[in-house]
């Protein structure tokens, strides 16, 4: 086997930043939305929240970014169980980035369902769907002063590219089928339409604005349509 070429390496990582996105640059998108919701795996995860069954749901041929249900271990399912769709946010939910309210939306989500015994439902649509390549150069053009709606059309790309329907079939396969849905997004609730899933009560989960997230929010609120206060 050829040895890796060092010098290539170290130009990668010379190289200051890349140029600034441009409308028709090639698009990368994830894999299209997940819509079988087949369980795959699962398991009890002890967290700092208490315990929650971890389960894995994904198509045959999808095993690389499965969504996961964390259900508590005493849900009842006949029951008004208290939901969280979760969108995946590598940025805020592991590193804790301040650019967004999701890290502390799933710290309160966690708490809640622990609390509530529900269910959260992890969703891997990092980006609002668009992924975290895309993200970051949406960031980039944020930090040129697009905001968080002008900076994914600028790449040719949805404003919100995800969908729920997977959620639903999660939620149908834990037997579930009357939820309060944690949630500040008219869309999401709107989302379960005459599905087979009735939303009874949408709680609001709202975190405090900081310096870094405070325009971010304020973009939500007014353009999005986002019941924040
Ligand atoms: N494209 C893009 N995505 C972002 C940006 N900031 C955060 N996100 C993504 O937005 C999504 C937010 O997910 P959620 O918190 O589940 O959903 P929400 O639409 O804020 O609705 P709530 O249920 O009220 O929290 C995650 O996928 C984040 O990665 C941004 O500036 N640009």
């Amino acid at each position: 086997m050829q040895p890796p070429d060092l010098r290539s390496v170290t130009l990668a990582r010379i190289t200051p930043m890349p140029p600034m996105p441009q409308q028709g640059d090639p698009i990368l998108l994830p894999p299209a939305d997940l819509t079988d919701a087949t369980r795959r795996a699962e398991a009890l995860i002890p967290t700092p929240y208490g315990d929650f069954r971890m389960i894995a749901y994904a198509g045959e041929a999808e095993d690389y970014t499965p969504h996961l249900a964390l259900v508590h271990p005493d849900m009842d399912p006949k029951g008004e169980v208290i939901v969280r769709l979760h969108s995946e946010c590598i940025t805020g939910d592991l590193f804790g980035s301040k650019r967004c309210d999701c890290g502390e939306q799933l710290d309160r989500a966690l708490r809640m369902v622990s609390a509530g015994k529900g269910v959260v439902i992890y969703l891997r649509q990092e980006g609002r769907g668009i992924g975290i390549i895309n993200k970051l150069k949406a960031y980039q053009l944020q930090d040129q002063g697009l905001d968080t709606i002008q900076a994914n059309l600028h790449l040719g790309l949805e404003i919100d590219a995800r969908h729920y329907g997977v959620a639903q079939g999660i939620l149908q396969d834990l037997g579930i089928n009357r939820i309060q849905l944690l949630t500040n997004n008219p869309l999401k609730v709107d989302s379960f339409g005459d599905g087979p899933i009735e939303v009874v009560r949408r709680l609001p989960i709202i975190v405090s604005p900081g310096e870094a997230n405070r325009s971010y929010l304020r973009t939500k609120q007014l353009d999005m349509g986002h019941w924040l206060k």
